[in-house]
């Protein structure tokens, strides 16, 4: 893919946290791209900079954190080093973020529908009739039935997997150029897991959204992913097409993930 094609071309990227225990290099060197329908899967243990490296793209770092080298460019525009104020505009528009645990994503004291169409109106200018429709529609594509029914409940009153869908098609009416999904399944029992990662995969045939999917499950990287990004201790070790990937590794710490994922499943059987 030649930059001109990606949606998300990162370059060299760095990221350092300072902390009492001195500086941390939580990103080094990070280089991927993702076009348009396209799934990047980064994988790695706990601590190994898959967080931020979202964050860095997402431009929403802890105030402790910052980018000191490389470059993030969304569809050939350059964000890193963008003040927070054009961030947020780009965020809204542009970036979509799907995070572990929907639940916080969302307000307790409102209905979704309440909340999906306030957004819509707040981005779109669209009027409450439109918005209603928009969500309606969005959370249908999701694979749940009675949509009117969901405008009206409490996010207490759905289960963890029908927030998580409903907060993906949120995500998606905003027709983003490019959607974070970090963890998207974990919180998720298996039922539900299976139908986000069908959510995924439509997503991934409408052809217009790119996609970064964080996991530290190579089973849900190797079922959705195009291309895979191995990280360890801030580092990108290895970087495939999923299936060589999964069917070849290089690197000896990919075939150890790859291992582990063999044992894990051998005893859920
Ligand atoms: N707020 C923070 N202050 C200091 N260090 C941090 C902070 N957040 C993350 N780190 C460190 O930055 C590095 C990268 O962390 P990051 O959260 O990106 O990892 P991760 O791969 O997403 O892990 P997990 O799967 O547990 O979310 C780690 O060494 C981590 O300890």
């Amino acid at each position: 893919m030649s930059g001109r094609d990606a949606i998300l071309e990162v370059s060299r990227l760095n990221v350092q946290i300072q902390t009492d225990r001195g500086v941390v290099h939580a990103v080094q060197e990070a280089s991927f791209q993702i076009g348009a329908g396209k799934i990047l899967g980064i994988v790695g243990e706990s601590g190994c900079g898959k967080s931020m490296t979202c964050m860095a793209v997402l431009g929403m770092l802890p105030a402790a954190a910052a980018i000191t080298q490389g470059s993030i460019k969304l569809r050939g525009k350059e964000l890193a080093g963008l003040a927070d104020s054009q961030l947020r505009h780009i965020r809204g528009k542009e970036l979509a973020l799907v995070m572990q645990n929907p639940m916080t994503a969302f307000n307790p004291a409102l209905t979704i529908g309440k909340q999906f169409t306030e957004t819509l109106r707040t981005h779109q200018g669209l009027s409450r009739k439109q918005a209603e429709q928009k969500a309606i529609d969005g959370i249908g594509e999701m694979g749940l039935s009675d949509a009117g029914k969901i405008l009206k409940q409490y996010p207490f009153e759905l289960s963890g997997g029908m927030l998580q869908r409903i907060m993906i098609a949120l995500s998606l009416s905003m027709k983003p150029s490019l959607l974070i999904a970090d963890e998207p399944t974990t919180a998720l029992d298996s039922v539900n897991r299976r139908k986000v990662m069908d959510a995924f995969r439509a997503i991934k045939e409408e052809g217009h959204t790119a996609i970064l999917l964080v996991s530290h499950d190579l089973s849900i990287i190797g079922a959705l992913a195009d291309e895979v990004v191995v990280m360890k201790q801030g580092q990108i070790l290895e970087k495939a097409d999923a299936v060589q990937l999964m069917s070849r590794p290089q690197h000896e710490y990919t075939k150890m993930l790859l291992n582990a994922r063999l044992t894990a499943d051998s005893r859920k059987e």
